[in-house]
């Protein structure tokens, strides 16, 4: 779905909406811009964008877009400059209990010091969940990620794969309804990349938790998500948000041979390469002269 305009108004640049009582995490005007001895860095103008209970949603945008500082934002590590974010229409203005967020750098979210399963463990002793549901929450997360055989290896013992299904697996016992991951695979090599993406489709749905995937890999980005928000270059605001309408069912030799895949992938490039040059959607064009800045 495009953006659109209504003539003779100037909304802002909007990704899909939805009712507030069918929007489990709602984005609102976010602006973002950074202080700093140079000046200040607008690494996000305006994002609006809503997020259904279940929903698998990735975000895609060209370097240096603001995909860091959106999902600091939404996560509650960082306060927007304008704007807010709701969860289940209550404002964001600390790390939420019921979210949980992924980073690339498994090697430094784990503690080397904590066995796999006491990685794993360790958020839900912070929230004073009781030893027998906390035992059953770590098995039912570990298995889920296929590592039930290693509980007692320390994580510098495994692979990086593996590490970061340790940190999945922290995310998923922590039953979060809302799973943040930024850029979570950047790091590990591409066959290992295919079995984690599969693996998040997988708990995905046997959790019915509600995703947002940040991603370079446009690929990636169709491949897992049912929906794709695109970017565009600094100041931020969405590009495109873009419905993958692809097969619920998806698996890494069939579904990427898919014409649809295909033609979905050439559109998500284009409209990256797009972001790159500079291109704004209307709507943006529109409310950037209004606000009297340059675009990018
Ligand atoms: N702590 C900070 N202080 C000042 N500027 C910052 C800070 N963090 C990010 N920025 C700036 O904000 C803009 C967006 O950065 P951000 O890391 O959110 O983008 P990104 O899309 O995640 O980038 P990449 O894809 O390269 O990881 C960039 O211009 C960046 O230099």
């Amino acid at each position: 779905m495009q953006s659109e305009t209504t003539p003779g108004t100037t909304p802002a640049p909007a990704g899909k909406t939805l009712p507030g009582n069918e929007a489990m995490l709602s984005v609102r005007n976010l602006k973002k811009v950074y202080k700093t001895d140079g000046g200040d860095i607008e690494a996000v103008r305006n994002l609006t964008f809503d997020l259904k209970a279940g929903e698998l949603a990735c975000l895609v945008g060209p370097s240096g877009s603001g995909k860091t500082t959106l999902l600091k934002c939404i996560s509650g590590l960082m306060a927007p400059t304008e704007g807010e974010v709701l969860l289940n229409g209550t404002r964001v203005s600390g790390p939420p209990k019921k979210m949980a967020v992924v980073f690339q750098e498994y090697g430094r979210s784990l503690f080397p010091w904590m066995r796999v399963r006491e990685n794993v463990e360790l958020p839900l002793k912070n929230q004073g969940v009781p030893r027998a549901e906390r035992d059953k929450l770590v098995d039912d997360a570990l298995e889920a990620v296929g590592l039930s055989h290693v509980p007692q290896s320390y994580p510098w013992q495994l692979s990086g794969g593996m590490q970061q299904r340790v940190a999945i697996a922290r995310a998923v016992a922590y039953q979060p309804e809302v799973l943040l991951m930024d850029e979570p695979f950047a790091a590990v090599d591409a066959q290992t990349r295919a079995d984690l993406e599969d693996l998040i489709r997988t708990v995905w749905r046997k959790l019915g938790v509600t995703v947002l995937f940040v991603t370079h890999d446009i690929d990636e980005s169709v491949y897992l998500g049912e929906r794709v928000i695109i970017l565009s270059s600094s100041p931020t605001v969405i590009q495109e948000d873009l419905a993958i309408d692809l097969p619920d069912e998806r698996d890494q030799l069939n579904t990427r041979s898919l014409p649809r895949f295909t033609e979905l992938r050439h559109h998500v490039y284009e409209q990256i390469q797009l972001a790159k040059q500079g291109h704004r959607p209307a709507a943006a064009v529109q409310t950037d002269s209004g606000a009297g800045s340059a675009t990018a």
